[in-house]
């Protein structure tokens, strides 16, 4: 990796490729209508056949941990492969585990996502804030040594998140507010676009939350979940081109051929280039 921050490399990853972010998403339904068995030797074809296409021209993939912990070592042993393939080709890998724990069980994960030499050593890694803002030191750390990122949950797409998201602090801000003004807190020194994003669903429709943090805003939902590139300008106003518009089914439906997966990554990210002005 370069020694660059992440929020630097990200911003030339989205420069030279586009915005868009291929989440790697191995659902069971996909492998079937790849052709694939359910199988770890399904997933691994699955997602080498999503890297053989698409490494050298999307800046951005973020698989999703959880599919690939469904088969145990073998799955993990996938995401490393994975992983590795996926960075030196350039593009740039978000592990999607939404990681949270007290800190001194919060610095294990770094050590395994974040630390340069870590088994998972990816570009950044989601990770929740529920167990206090102040629980993710050990990650904030690691991530600056590294140059890695990392993506705070702050307004998820799923419609349950504003049950807890919604909610007022003892200090008066929301929950997501409080993890925004964390974030912003974070990426104060940033020139253009720091290290330390937030999770922002492409479905919330509009918020009045301040999302300019100085810092990368992932926003899955879009496709299956229902969030649009147009939607994008309204949900995020002016923080928008720090915007990193993730789709998973979305892109995947469109295999197993190759030529179909890059006509679908290419489509989308005309449409989110042209929506986040790149
Ligand atoms: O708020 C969130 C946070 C994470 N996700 C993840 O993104 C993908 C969405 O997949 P689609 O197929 O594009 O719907 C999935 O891995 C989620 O866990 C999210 O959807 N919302």
């Amino acid at each position: 990796m370069s020694n660059e921050p992440f929020g630097t490399r990200l911003r030339a990853a989205m420069d030279t490729r586009g915005p868009l972010c291929v989440g790697i998403d191995p659902h069971a339904h996909l492998l079937d209508s790849w052709g694939l068995p359910d199988t770890a030797d399904g997933l691994a074809s699955f997602t080498y056949g999503v890297v053989d296409a698409l490494a050298d021209r999307v800046a951005v993939f973020k698989p999703q941990s959880a599919f690939f912990e469904r088969f145990g070592s073998a799955g993990i042993a996938v995401l490393e492969q994975a992983t590795t393939r996926l960075r030196d080709a350039g593009a740039l890998v978000i592990i999607d585990a939404k990681r949270g724990d007290i800190g001194s069980t919060m610095a294990g994960y770094a050590s395994a996502y974040l630390a340069e030499k870590g088994p998972l050593a990816c570009d950044a890694l989601t990770v929740s804030p529920y167990l206090g803002f102040g629980s993710l030191q050990p990650a904030i750390d690691e991530a600056r040594v590294a140059g890695a990122g990392l993506f705070v949950l702050a307004l998820t797409s799923n419609p349950e998140g504003p049950q807890f998201q919604s909610a007022r602090t003892v200090a008066g801000p929301t929950v997501a507010g409080a993890v925004l003004d964390g974030l912003r807190a974070l990426n104060a020194d940033a020139e253009d676009l720091g290290s330390f994003g937030a999770v922002v669903g492409a479905t919330i429709s509009s918020t009045d939350e301040d999302l300019d943090i100085r810092g990368p805003l992932l926003a899955p939902g879009l496709g299956a979940q229902g969030g649009t590139a147009e939607g994008l300008a309204e949900v995020f106003g002016p923080a928008v081109r720090n915007v990193v518009p993730s789709s998973s089914r979305e892109i995947l439906g469109a295999g197993p051929s190759a030529a179909a997966l890059q006509d679908a990554a290419a489509r989308a990210n005309d449409a989110f280039r042209t929506v986040l002005g790149y």
